[in-house]
């Protein structure tokens, strides 16, 4: 009876914990070209096509090494880890910007990688680029015309003058950084996978960032966070994801996981 009502009924519990990322032993493995120490030439690349050996210089590198783990709606989570643990590349992954070597990532509608290289056009200017990038993530024309404001004025870029209708090339770094978290927060995302990117802004608009992904997280959605600052993960994330040479070493509380790592690495 118990059995019947369960299924008719969802428990409170089951309601608020639905799957949206789930890497079930994901592995990634890049292949690096022309890594070999002899001179190629033409003639030696078309016999090896001819004969279908495989090119000499071909180095892999196995990033990312049997991940599992499953992300709910509402959570956000912070990857941690030293430089070339594989947290970008996991990033990737989910986003479906890399193919799986083994393993699988299941998501729960459309992922966005918001990263610090994200694509805009240099040459043209701030404002094309908020139509632009707001396309591309798939709101109508309408619905960015209406947020338009909202977005420039949380990228902070008008503070200083009308900088806004400048190309881009001509922003600091900072500055892009700033306009294209700006975009891709202005969208409810069902998962948003952020890298790097508070690191750029300075502190008041890290401090806006931050709140945005609060909401981001109450609008029912996930978010990664990939950080080499542990003071934005501890602001931000509930959960943290710890890898170490493209292996997952922890995964829990950001309390747990953060004083582990400081631990080990003595910072
Ligand atoms: N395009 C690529 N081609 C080949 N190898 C790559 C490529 N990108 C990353 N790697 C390798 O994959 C491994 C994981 O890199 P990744 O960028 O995911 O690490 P990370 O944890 O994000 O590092 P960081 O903290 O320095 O940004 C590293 O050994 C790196 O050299």
């Amino acid at each position: 009876m118990a059995e019947q009502m369960d299924a008719v009924q969802p428990t409170a519990a089951a309601q608020e914990r639905i799957p949206t990322v789930i890497a079930d032993e994901l592995h990634i493995v890049y292949r690096v070209y022309g890594t070999g120490t002899g001179k190629g030439s033409a003639t030696a690349a078309l016999s090896r096509i001819v004969r279908r050996r495989p090119s000499v210089g071909v180095r892999e590198v196995h990033a990312v090494k049997g991940v599992s783990f499953t992300a709910y709606r509402g959570e956000s989570i912070g990857l941690i880890g030293s430089n070339g643990s594989g947290k970008s590349t996991l990033l990737k992954a989910v986003a479906g910007l890399l193919p799986a070597e083994r393993g699988k990532v299941y998501t729960h509608g459309q992922p966005s990688l918001l990263g610090v290289n994200a694509a805009l056009m240099n040459d043209l200017t701030g404002e094309k680029n908020v139509v632009l990038g707001g396309l591309a993530m798939g709101m109508s024309r309408e619905q960015v015309r209406e947020r338009y404001d909202e977005i420039v004025d949380f990228s902070g870029i008008n503070e200083k003058g009308d900088f806004i209708s400048l190309p881009m090339r001509t922003y600091s770094s900072g500055m892009a950084a700033r306009l294209r978290f700006s975009i891709a927060a202005a969208k409810d995302h069902d998962v948003l996978l952020i890298d790097e990117a508070l690191a750029t802004g300075d502190r008041a608009f890290q401090k806006r960032s931050e709140a945005r992904i609060r909401e981001l997280r109450k609008e029912a959605g996930t978010v990664f966070l990939v950080s080499h600052n542990n003071n934005s993960i501890r602001d931000t994330c509930d959960r943290v994801l710890w890898l170490e040479r493209g292996e997952l070493l922890m995964d829990g509380p950001t309390d747990e996981v953060i004083k582990a790592y400081e631990k080990q690495t003595g910072k």
